[in-house]
């Protein structure tokens, strides 16, 4: 990842002075779709592009160490070696971004991927994961554990009621408290767009969570009834771009929840490429927040290289 975003003090006039036009962001986000993706030919780089970009995640209420052992396995080999050989991309160490798991998994993943000798990250959803609804210590100690475990990146949820009741001083010093007790590991802050209501409430949680030092902003949980959406994403690169004008700091972007297709990840590209500019669709600065997608991209990819589609059963990690 980069450098870290260290965080400013709270600037309430910022965040009080910000107003997002509604019409403009869907028109933007329309466009953005309507664009032709990528040229065939560079179909499959791009697709892999995605693939190192994805944390591969598993959130299920019964998640055990076996399972959590195979995502560890498919992340760390996310794409048949045969089709990499055929790309010519074999030996250029593809894995996706991270594996993502709940705190009580955390252990288990570091434990597998330390068995394969792989240095991938481990992150863990935390803070009361999806609903936030528990009290401030209990998710500040949340955080502490899964960091004793070993995760290198917390994925938190914001307190959607202060955002709600526009308490964004309350916000922002639980943000802050969140990240100190993150240490070292770096930390993602989801909004849970789909229960923020208005735009403006969007871009001005994003203003806050950036502000009390984020490294990424993400969108949602995948837990809510509205995911990760495009016009939502234009919301959020705005506020990226801003805050970065302002202070020279880069926040990373990870849309969560719902993004499945192949076609989906190359759309999220172009987005991010338009919005915030090449760097933005890198790994230390994007990434995909994901449970299937990936069984897309590997389809795709073998359909690039083979002419036809797997049957299941030939992409068995999928
Ligand atoms: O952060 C990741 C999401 O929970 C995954 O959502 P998904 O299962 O819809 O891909």
């Amino acid at each position: 990842m980069s450098d870290r975003n260290p965080g400013m003090e709270l600037d309430l006039e910022w965040v009080s002075r910000v107003r997002v036009n509604t019409q403009a962001v869907l028109k933007r986000a329309q466009q953005i779709q309507g664009r032709k993706l990528v040229k065939k030919q560079w179909e499959a780089a791009w697709l892999l592009r995605a693939v190192t970009c994805i944390d591969l995640t598993t959130l299920a209420g019964d998640d055990t160490p076996s399972n959590v052992h195979r995502l560890c396995l498919k992340a760390t080999q996310p794409v048949r070696y045969d089709l990499l050989k055929e790309l010519d991309m074999h030996d250029k160490g593809i894995t996706t971004a991270a594996v993502c798991v709940y705190p009580s998994r955390v252990a288990d993943a570091v434990k597998f991927l330390k068995a394969a000798n792989s240095s991938l990250a481990v992150a863990s959803v935390a803070t009361g994961f999806p609903a936030g609804q528990t009290p401030l210590e209990t998710r500040l100690e949340e955080v502490r554990l899964a960091v004793q475990d070993g995760a290198r990146e917390i994925d938190i949820v914001i307190n959607r009621t202060l955002a709600l009741s526009a308490q964004w001083e309350a916000l922002y010093q639980e943000i802050r408290q969140c990240r100190e007790a993150c240490g070292d590991a770096h930390m993602k802050t989801i909004l849970a767009v789909g229960e923020l209501g208005p735009f403006t409430t969007v871009y001005k949680a994003s203003l806050v969570a950036m502000m009390a030092g984020s490294d990424f902003i993400k969108t949602s949980t995948g837990k809510e009834t509205t995911n990760a959406t495009y016009p939502v994403a234009v919301v959020m690169a705005r506020a990226i771009r801003d805050y970065f004008l302002r202070t020279g700091h880069k926040v990373g972007f990870k849309p969560a929840g719902g993004i499945r297709t192949a076609k989906d990840s190359l759309v999220w590209l172009t987005l991010m490429k338009e919005e915030l500019g090449d760097e933005w669709a890198e790994p230390h600065l994007f990434r995909l927040g994901a449970s299937t997608l990936l069984a897309d991209i590997e389809r795709q990819i073998y359909h690039h290289v083979t002419g036809r589609y797997a049957a299941y059963q030939e992409l068995p990690l999928a």
